[in-house]
């Protein structure tokens, strides 16, 4: 099994998409990276985890389910968007509305709906796919937003993890303490080491607080991609990473 990196910018920009990856038929969050798939790869999609509700995570989910309409209902299919229940709620109020988008997860009936929302709740593992398929776990971090991360296993995929988007603080310590080992670790890193306070306020990491978290991890990741740069901070933020991932493989994605 193949993670796909549809998109992983912090913004927009010619060839960067916001949030979006591919395990199989599951997506973790729905950015604008997921214009890159052709209508016959969003027909293999039966599950969509959040990270949070923020735009750039999420933007693409009305028109994805657009797209699949006609797919679902002939082939009497359903998406499954799981996500925190706040999060859930955010979609439903403010995305999902009637005014914004239409809620599918009441068309065309509210009996055969070709939408169903999953609450998930931290540290509860779901798994997709039965024996051999993917064991998703979600777990928390620290966003101005409810938000989770994932780690993503199965037979063939060594523990994947992605932090969604996260500022460093002591519950994000235990939590990445209580993941284990971790093969390949997809860490957020918004913004370079100036802009520390606009990083903590928005809920971001920037170099430094990458390596403190990594200097407190037991089971250090094998490997790094650093996502959600912010496209006006790229150069900076990777010069500031230089130095503080050297023991490391990483990349910028
Ligand atoms: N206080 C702030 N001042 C300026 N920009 C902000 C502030 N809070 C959030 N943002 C920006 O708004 C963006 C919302 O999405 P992100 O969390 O990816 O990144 C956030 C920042 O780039």
């Amino acid at each position: 099994m193949l993670i796909e990196v549809l998109g992983a910018s912090g913004g927009i920009g010619r060839g960067q998409g916001t949030t979006a990856l591919r395990a199989g038929n599951v997506l973790i969050d729905a950015g604008s990276g997921l214009g890159e798939l052709t209508l016959e790869e969003m027909r293999q999609i039966r599950h969509v985890f959040l990270t949070h509700a923020h735009l750039d995570h999420t933007v693409y989910l009305p028109f994805l389910i657009d797209s699949l309409f006609d797919h679902l209902v002939a082939n009497q299919g359903c998406l499954e968007v799981m996500a925190l229940p706040e999060v859930i709620g955010t979609l439903q109020r403010h995305m999902f509305n009637r005014k914004v988008w239409p809620d599918f997860s009441v068309l065309p009936s509210r009996r055969y709906p070709v939408m169903r929302f999953v609450p998930l709740a931290p540290w509860q593992r779901v798994d997709i796919g039965g024996a051999g398929g993917l064991g998703i776990t979600p777990f928390p971090v620290s966003h101005r937003v409810p938000a989770l991360g994932y780690r993503v296993a199965s037979a063939d995929l060594p523990p994947f993890v992605f932090s969604g988007d996260t500022t460093l603080d002591a519950e994000l310590v235990v939590a990445f303490q209580r993941l284990g080992e971790i093969d390949t670790l997809m860490l957020e890193c918004a913004f370079p080491d100036r802009h520390a306070s606009l990083a903590k306020q928005s809920g971001h990491m920037t170099p430094a607080l990458v390596r403190q978290l990594l200097g407190q991890l037991a089971h250090p990741p094998e490997r790094l991609w650093i996502s959600h740069l912010k496209p006006a901070y790229r150069g900076e933020i990777e010069a500031e990473l230089i130095p503080v991932l050297h023991d490391y493989q990483w990349t910028c994605l």
